[in-house]
């Protein structure tokens, strides 16, 4: 059976505040969230086959298949050490897994580009912050556009009308990404003396600031309150509704996770256990076993 301790064991802030919805809401979201999965299966923009990892000895992952369609909000999650941070380390190609394959759009990669990541409309935040601290947040949020400076750098330094331009697209890019989070405020503030919870959404503008067609978020909400969950989540939720991101996310807190996903692929000790809407992973025996070690009853729900 599941207990409310199993539960917290797994979360590394204070557990998300249930949102009540409506039965009416709750068919209409899930009919939304089947017609975006049906409607863009056919061309994923992202999808991972039979992708296996070793350290030495530990098979962090074990033959792992993953589709994202786009435009949808996909969450992996699973216990400590089960191989998400493997998986998003692959997918960024900071990892070459031992076999397998990512495909991004018709792209498909032994290991990917961590260079042309960016190109490929690919851009990721980190479970630890990676912001500059010394820097403002306008200037952190530019960093996200580095890869078009680097490319102009010659025109740059030769002061070339292009360049200018260049100059003027970025930071009018990085305005409106800074408005749409609702920056403006702290733009010009330096990143380190901000609230952790502004500093992840400063990190989600970086990421944002290339409108990539893929976003890969490494626990955003950790370590943050729950009244930024909150407002985090819905900043989520707006970067795809609005921007057209498909989003990636790994995260503990599963509150968060069932409330925001369209689906949602578990991962226990490297294998990939369950897949489907937040509906069918709450109720899968499997996943109920992998989070708490215990054995499952037929009538129990992971309790979120
Ligand atoms: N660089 C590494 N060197 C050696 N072993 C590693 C490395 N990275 C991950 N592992 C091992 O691979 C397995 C999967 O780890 P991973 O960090 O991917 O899991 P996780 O689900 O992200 O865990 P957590 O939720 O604790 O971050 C673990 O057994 C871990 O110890």
């Amino acid at each position: 059976m599941a207990t409310g301790a199993g539960v917290l064991r797994l979360e590394e802030g204070p557990p998300a505040e249930p949102i009540h919805q409506s039965t009416r809401e709750r068919d209409s979201a899930t009919q939304r969230r089947t017609a975006r999965v049906a409607q863009t299966l056919a061309s994923p923009a992202l999808g991972l086959a039979k992708i296996s990892l070793t350290f030495g000895g530990v098979a962090a992952l074990r033959d792992v298949d993953l589709e994202v369609a786009r435009g949808e909000i996909r969450a992996v999650i699973g216990p400590n050490g089960a191989g998400k941070s493997s998986l998003l380390n692959i997918v960024s190609g900071l990892y070459r897994p031992d076999r397998g394959q990512v495909q991004f759009g018709e792209h498909s990669f032994d290991q990917v580009p961590t260079a042309r990541l960016a190109a490929h409309g690919v851009a990721r935040t980190f479970q630890n912050l990676a912001l500059f601290k010394g820097l403002s947040v306008f200037d952190n949020v530019q960093m996200g556009l580095a890869h078009r400076v680097r490319a102009g750098f010659l025109r740059q330094i030769m002061g070339s009308p292009l360049a200018r331009r260049i100059e003027e697209e970025n930071r009018a890019a990085a305005k409106e990404v800074i408005g749409f989070l609702h920056l403006d405020d702290v733009q010009d503030c330096f990143a380190g003396t901000l609230p952790y919870g502004v500093q992840k959404r400063v990190e989600l503008a970086r990421a944002l600031v290339a409108r990539p067609k893929l976003l890969l978020l490494d626990e955003p909400f950790a370590g943050v309150t729950l009244a930024e969950k909150q407002e985090l989540s819905q900043h989520v939720r707006n970067a795809r509704d609005s921007l057209g991101a498909t989003i990636v996310l790994i995260e503990h807190d599963i509150g968060i996770v069932m409330e925001l996903s369209d689906r949602v692929a578990v991962l226990d000790y490297g294998r990939k256990i369950a897949d489907g809407t937040p509906d069918q992973i709450r109720a899968d025996p499997a996943v109920i076993d992998a989070y708490l070690g215990v054995a499952h009853e037929d009538d129990t729900e992971l309790a979120v």
